[in-house]
């Protein structure tokens, strides 16, 4: 049998939150291993078009797809556009997210809420919306992007590690009841990867990792295309972290 490597070639792949950071280097890397692109993003139309144009030098087609994926009704008219214009879903990488970072006691209803929905509840609006067309098909990979916090709290605060610890119950439930539908449900716990997210944050140095240094958005990317080239892999979270838990 041919490996599993080079199974993604005419897969169409949708990464939230694809414009910048870890979804844009997954743009990119599962978009060498073959598949046509649709990157989701919410702020800079500039970012986007930037790495669509990157993803066509790499012979693949790309759109982008701005929605905020905390709201249902963007949600299912970026994929009935996805769908339109690529054709059936085959990965799902749920990426976007939020980490508000203020003193913990300060945090109010509405950064939780925000930070739920936003990390969260998108990935269950997205899931639902592709598993359809998925399970006709008999072939799909889910891919939650979670965080380290949800296995040690992380160093943002009890919001976005609860997001976060959600996203690992959201993939073990789609893992048990997608299992013999061909679709696998993964996920990848990064650490401190160096994007944005966390330059904002002054509480996060490399010193926290026991490698010494901070990941680099490609190394998730490279985690991501190996999570979905693979269908006898699911149910698992796969921990990127430089050594910071280990399970
Ligand atoms: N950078 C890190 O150290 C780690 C990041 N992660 C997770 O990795 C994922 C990607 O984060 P990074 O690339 O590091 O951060 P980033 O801030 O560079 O990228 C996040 C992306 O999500 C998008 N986004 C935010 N809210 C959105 C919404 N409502 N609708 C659509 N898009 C939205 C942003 O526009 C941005 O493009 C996030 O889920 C984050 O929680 C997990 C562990 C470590
Ligand atoms: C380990 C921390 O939670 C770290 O903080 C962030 O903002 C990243 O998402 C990581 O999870």
């Amino acid at each position: 049998m041919e490996s599993s490597l080079k199974s993604l070639t005419g897969k169409t792949a949708l990464i939230t939150g694809g414009s910048r950071g870890i979804g844009r280097a997954a743009a990119l890397s599962l978009a060498a291993q073959g598949c046509d692109v649709a990157v989701n993003y919410l702020n800079s139309e500039e970012d986007a078009t930037s790495i669509v144009r990157a993803i066509e030098e790499l012979g693949r087609r790309a759109y982008a797809f701005r929605a905020d994926v905390s709201r249902q009704q963007e949600v299912e008219s970026m994929v009935k556009k996805v769908q339109a214009e690529l054709g059936t879903i085959d990965i799902l990488v749920n990426n976007a997210g939020i980490n508000p970072s203020r003193p913990f006691l300060e945090l109010d209803a509405s950064d939780w809420s925000r930070t739920i929905e936003t990390n969260l509840t998108s990935a269950f609006l997205l899931s639902q919306a592709v598993i359809p067309a998925m399970r006709q098909q008999q072939w799909g990979r889910l891919v939650f992007i979670s965080s380290v916090a949800a296995q040690t709290g992380g160093v943002v605060g009890p919001h976005y590690a609860a997001s976060k610890a959600g996203m690992l119950g959201l993939m073990h439930s789609y893992a048990n009841l997608l299992a013999k539908e061909g679709i696998t449900s993964n996920a990848i716990a990064p650490a401190l990867i160096e994007t944005e997210m966390i330059r904002k944050n002054k509480n996060i140095r490399p010193d926290l990792i026991p490698v010494g240094r901070f990941g680099h958005a490609e190394e998730v990317a490279d985690a991501i295309a190996f999570i979905a080239s693979n269908g006898y892999i699911t149910g698992q979270t796969l921990n990127l972290n430089g050594g910071w838990y280990m399970s």
